[in-house]
């Protein structure tokens, strides 16, 4: 059993190894910080065993006992003739645990420095993933997962990295104070290397579920992540269905698994104190026993059971990292995988500058679907003309907002191609055709800030002027100037205080103050009332009319007034042409569903 639990645990070490050191290849971190962390602690270890011995040589001198005629005891021996005097011998006892202490203290500093730096390019880097990424990938991810890697798993690389560089001190340390010992008494080192060997092989089967547990405590948290998400995004709708209690019950048990998860690991990890520390008692008993069956002399195992003595903690954190390391294992794999970019897609940045919208937005039989076996859009060829506005109607589901989608480049066709002013979509420069865009829909995605941050996401360096110019012409002035803080109004995420109307205004606002050449409004006004609509919209009109606009509704009389119409039907063109035409069709299949339907309750 202690074999498998060992084999378990090496696995976990050794791939969280392997994990680590692919991060810090993509991480980056100074060259010397390993070389320098391992010289100062290897420094820190040979400081440490010189004082125990000088300690030693010190007892001895000042109880006048010879030193014995081994190895060890006539280099004691040469060193108590060249120092001559208890006095120089105190003296260089303290200056070593001097030279231990700054030793210990650069070791410190420079590791932090080190470590938050690693800490610091991680978040980063998985930040920048979710940014780059294709947003396909990172759609298909849960919240929680995303959140978990970013705040709370990217830390864990910089300790896992930490970790590593303790064990190899750790290594140092027990390899130094084992030659010191070789030095001293073979034998002796003997019995403490098959007792070192028992220790750790008890403690391995104390932490053999290392790797298991960690995976657990990933997954508890997660889910405890999940339920912080939840009751922050969906507190109205948790309210509104009096689904408080049952919330709090389903929180309080992840919380509940959460705290257990980490007492499990916490226990693991106190198995090793206490473990080390009984065995390495055993182990000078069995020494001091051994000694005199063997005829070691008092002083040899004096001086042996003092240097065991002060290599125990290093053993014990020894076996704490890689303890550590194995736990760590599931986290460190996800943050991997998260950050590496081999096996990844990224949308192309395009090299085609693009200076205006001249001619037309085509769709050639483009198809795509979110899962590729499953189409949403299918062969869809239409033309969106520059400088007039193209209505896209269709019933619920029907792939309007795909193909929003498609124009935002969020995704890429699975086939067919999307051409500006006859460029392919990919090769025209990202930078310049998002530029040129603006979009906003029925949920306005608003985010912690004021009402002016909301706004000046469509432009960062727009003036005060500039937003509040926007904000008049979309109709947002009407309900925040008369706020006390007017444009400074905290709003969140949810944009609670607002109705879904003044939330659709802010939206507009921000496409207006884009200045675009073309304007995506997707159900941008389905929230206002009708007066309020064709306010909005003469203003719009005012200041962006000449511009390309594509408007998507449900409101069908809102087409009629556009100069082409696009009817989407299951993923596919149905009909396209002038409002004219197209807009009394659309009506009459929308009165012939109507009638089918009632004849259909009616039958029942
Ligand atoms: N992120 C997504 N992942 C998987 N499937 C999706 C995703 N978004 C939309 N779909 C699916 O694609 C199809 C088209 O959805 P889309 O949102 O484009 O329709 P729509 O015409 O805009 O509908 P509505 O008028 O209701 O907004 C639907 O069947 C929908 O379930």
């Amino acid at each position: 059993m202690s074999e498998a639990g060992g084999v378990i645990r090496r696995g976990a070490v050794r791939a969280s190894l392997r994990d680590l050191s692919h991060l810090l290849r993509i991480v980056g971190k100074p060259r010397w910080a390993t070389p320098a962390l391992l010289a100062l602690g290897f420094l820190s270890s040979v400081a440490e065993t010189l004082g125990i011995t000088l300690i030693l040589l010190f007892l001895y001198l000042v109880s006048n006992r010879e030193t014995g005629d081994g190895f060890q005891g006539r280099a004691l021996g040469e060193a108590i003739a060249s120092l001559g005097s208890p006095t120089r011998l105190a003296v260089a006892i303290l200056l070593l645990i001097l030279a231990r202490g700054a030793l210990a203290l650069v070791y410190s500093l420079i590791s932090s420095s080190i470590g938050e730096r690693i800490s610091e390019r991680t978040r980063n880097l998985v930040h920048e993933q979710y940014l780059r990424v294709a947003f396909g990938f990172v759609q298909q991810r849960e919240q929680s997962q995303l959140m978990e890697v970013l705040g709370t798993e990217s830390w864990l690389v910089a300790q896992a990295y930490g970790a590593v560089t303790r064990l190899i001190i750790n290594s140092c340390s027990i390899f130094v104070f084992a030659v010191f010992l070789l030095t001293i008494s073979w034998k002796i080192l003997l019995i403490a290397a098959v007792g070192s060997i028992a220790i750790s092989a008890i403690l391995r089967i104390f932490s053999r579920p290392a790797r298991d547990l960690g995976r657990q405590v990933k997954k508890i948290h997660q889910s405890l992540g999940e339920h912080m998400l939840m009751t922050l995004q969906a507190l109205r709708t948790i309210r509104a269905y009096g689904q408080e209690a049952l919330h709090q019950r389903r929180f309080v048990q992840s919380s509940a698994a959460a705290r257990n998860a980490s007492l499990s690991l916490i226990r693991l990890s106190s198995w090793i104190g206490p473990t080390t520390e009984i065995g390495y008692l055993g182990m000078l008993g069995s020494i001091v026993l051994v000694s005199g069956w063997w005829h070691i002399s008092f002083e040899v195992t004096l001086a042996a059971v003092a240097l065991l003595y002060r290599l125990q903690p290093h053993t014990q954190e020894f076996e704490s990292n890689l303890l550590l390391l194995a736990q760590m294992q599931p986290q460190l794999r996800s943050v991997l995988e998260m950050i590496q970019s081999e096996d990844k897609e990224y949308p192309s940045q395009g090299i085609v500058a693009l200076s205006n919208l001249d001619a037309s937005i085509v769709f050639e039989h483009v198809s795509f679907g979110y899962d590729p076996d499953a189409l949403v859009l299918n062969d869809l060829s239409f033309e969106i003309p520059a400088g007039v506005t193209t209505a896209l109607i269709g019933a619920s589901g029907a792939g309007k907002t795909t193909i929003v989608n498609l124009l935002l480049r969020l995704y890429e066709p699975t086939s067919g191609d999307i051409k500006i002013d006859g460029t392919r979509l990919e090769d025209v420069k990202r930078d310049d055709w998002l530029s040129r865009i603006a979009v906003t829909g029925q949920d306005v995605d608003l985010v912690e800030g004021t009402v002016t941050n909301n706004i000046r996401m469509a432009k960062a360096d727009a003036t005060e002027d500039e937003i509040i110019a926007a904000a008049r012409s979309a109709g947002v002035a009407e309900f925040v100037e008369g706020l006390p803080e007017r444009y400074d109004t905290w709003i969140g995420q949810e944009g609670l205080r607002f109705s879904g109307g003044q939330r659709q205004r802010i939206g507009l606002a921000r496409a207006v103050l884009r200045d675009p050449d073309f304007l995506i409004l997707d159900e941008a006004m389905n929230a206002l009332d009708t007066a309020l609509e064709d306010q909005v919209r003469r203003a719009i009109g005012r200041q962006l009319g000449n511009r390309t606009i594509l408007l998507i509704t449900h409101r069908i009389e809102t087409a009629r007034d556009a100069a082409n119409v696009i009817w989407i039907e299951n993923g596919r063109v149905r009909r396209q042409g002038p409002a004219s035409l197209v807009v009394p069709q659309y009506q009459q299949h929308q009165q012939e569903i109507v009638s089918a339907t009632d004849d259909q309750s009616k039958g029942r």
